[in-house]
């Protein structure tokens, strides 16, 4: 059985891919065309086209895929190139080949309908990811997160029960922030609560935790009482941090309010309403760097990014990295290109500013807010008076391998690989 997450990610728009245990349990009406390099397969939902070569290559038996590592065994090298079966057939368990040195490779039709190749690009599903980057995401506005608030999650559930932990997850993945209340307020329960989630990423900034105040203790606009425009953090960095999560531990004064922005809602405005200026801010990549304190000197490698990062492959949006505090001189445009690209930037700052685009949040001490850097900005107004955060940053990769085993079973996991 699919849970509901997998077949979540099996969805991407209005397209869905056949659920292979509802579809080919008792399918009989699979059949088989062989070719001089392939065959062809076909089931009731599409045709797969299945190079002979690339069949052998992808054996999932024991022998060439070890079924506890998940890695290959197969010697793809010594496989002959212009390999064919001896020997094909179908039945109600899937594909069945035998090849000339007399090795029998299975295939469920799950797994070919996963990755076999179609002509039709309904094939074209982000199962890469195991949750479909933009199509499955809730892309919001304020109003949406004001007036649908969540569930509340708090400390106790998050921290005792696996059901608390999924459900933090899944809104993080969902709506790219999250938010956690009833905090015991010290560095040490935010800390608990931070590496429940994954172990943290260290910075120049601290070794895990950091805890801040406007004391300038590092050389940094966020160590000042001055506002901050929504922005991405770490956009210096090859890989930016993939989450951030905030505490308000102590505040007396005025402001110093939070601001949250879907980055992904807002980039989509500007897609429709100024192709042009969205095209741009794919296209110019932007130098960045963090070199305030002494012992500092980090940019990027490439040496700049587009504020718009997408799949390659599937063209899908899956990172917007956006601190204007943080560019470094743009030397490398020439004049025309400039101006393309300042008009762009101000059409995506006047969207990223418009109240109907703004969250903001008080964010008393005892809430705890965490926020996909990839994808929601953040700011917050000035203040004055004393206030300390802490919080922590999370590397990405390792972020959401902790969400997809929440999600996936086993077996679901043996499929999207
Ligand atoms: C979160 N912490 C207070 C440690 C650092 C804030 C750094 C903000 C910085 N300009 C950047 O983008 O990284
Ligand atoms: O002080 C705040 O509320 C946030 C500052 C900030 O942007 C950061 O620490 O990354
Ligand atoms: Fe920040």
């Amino acid at each position: 059985m699919l849970s509901h997450y997998a077949s979540r990610f099996l969805t991407r728009g209005s397209k869905r891919l056949p659920l292979p245990s509802r579809l080919y349990s008792s399918s009989t009406s699979a059949t088989i065309r062989q070719h001089e390099r392939q065959l062809k397969l076909a089931l009731p939902a599409a045709t797969y086209t299945l190079p002979y070569f690339w069949l052998r290559d992808h054996c999932r038996c024991p022998e060439c895929y070890h079924p506890q590592t998940r890695q290959r065994l197969a010697d793809t090298f010594t496989l002959p190139r212009d390999i064919r079966p001896s020997k094909v057939d179908c039945d109600q368990s899937g594909l069945h080949v035998v090849w000339p040195d007399g090795h029998k490779s299975d295939y469920g039709y799950d797994w070919v309908s996963m990755h076999g190749h179609q002509e039709e690009e309904a094939k074209k599903v982000s199962w890469q990811d195991t949750l479909a980057p933009t199509d499955t995401l809730r892309l919001w506005q304020a109003k949406d997160l004001k007036e649908q608030p969540r569930p509340r999650l708090t400390f106790g559930e998050v921290m005792e029960s696996k059901e608390g932990l999924t459900k933090w997850l899944h809104r993080l993945e969902i709506d790219g922030v999250a938010f956690v209340d009833d905090v015991p307020t010290t560095l040490e329960a935010t800390e608990q609560l931070a590496r429940r989630l994954c172990f943290l990423r260290e910075t120049h900034y601290s070794k895990g935790m950091w805890s801040f105040t406007a004391d300038l203790a590092h050389a940094d606009t966020a160590y000042t009482q001055l506002a901050l425009d929504a922005h991405t953090d770490n956009t210096y960095f090859t890989e930016p941090s993939g989450l951030q999560m905030f505490h308000k531990l102590e505040f007396e004064g005025q402001g110093g309010d939070s601001l949250f922005v879907d980055g992904f809602a807002v980039a989509k405005q500007l897609k429709t309403t100024n192709p042009e200026a969205y095209e741009t801010l794919t296209q110019t990549r932007i130098p960045t760097h963090s070199a305030g304190d002494e012992d500092v000197l980090i940019v990027p490698t490439p040496r700049s990014f587009p504020i718009f990062n997408h799949d390659p492959q599937t063209g899908d949006l899956f990172q917007v990295r956006y601190n204007n505090n943080d560019r470094s001189t743009l030397n490398h445009l020439p004049p025309d290109a400039l101006d393309r690209f300042y008009d762009a930037l101000f059409a995506w700052r006047k969207l990223l500013t418009d109240p109907a685009n703004e969250y903001w949040d008080p964010l008393p001490p005892g809430r705890v807010v965490t926020f996909d850097n990839w994808r929601v900005l953040h700011g917050r107004s000035a203040f004055t008076g004393h206030r300390r955060i802490c919080g922590a940053y999370f590397p990405w990769d390792d972020y959401k391998s902790r969400a997809r085993t929440l999600r996936l079973s086993s077996a679901e996991k043996d499929l999207v690989l």
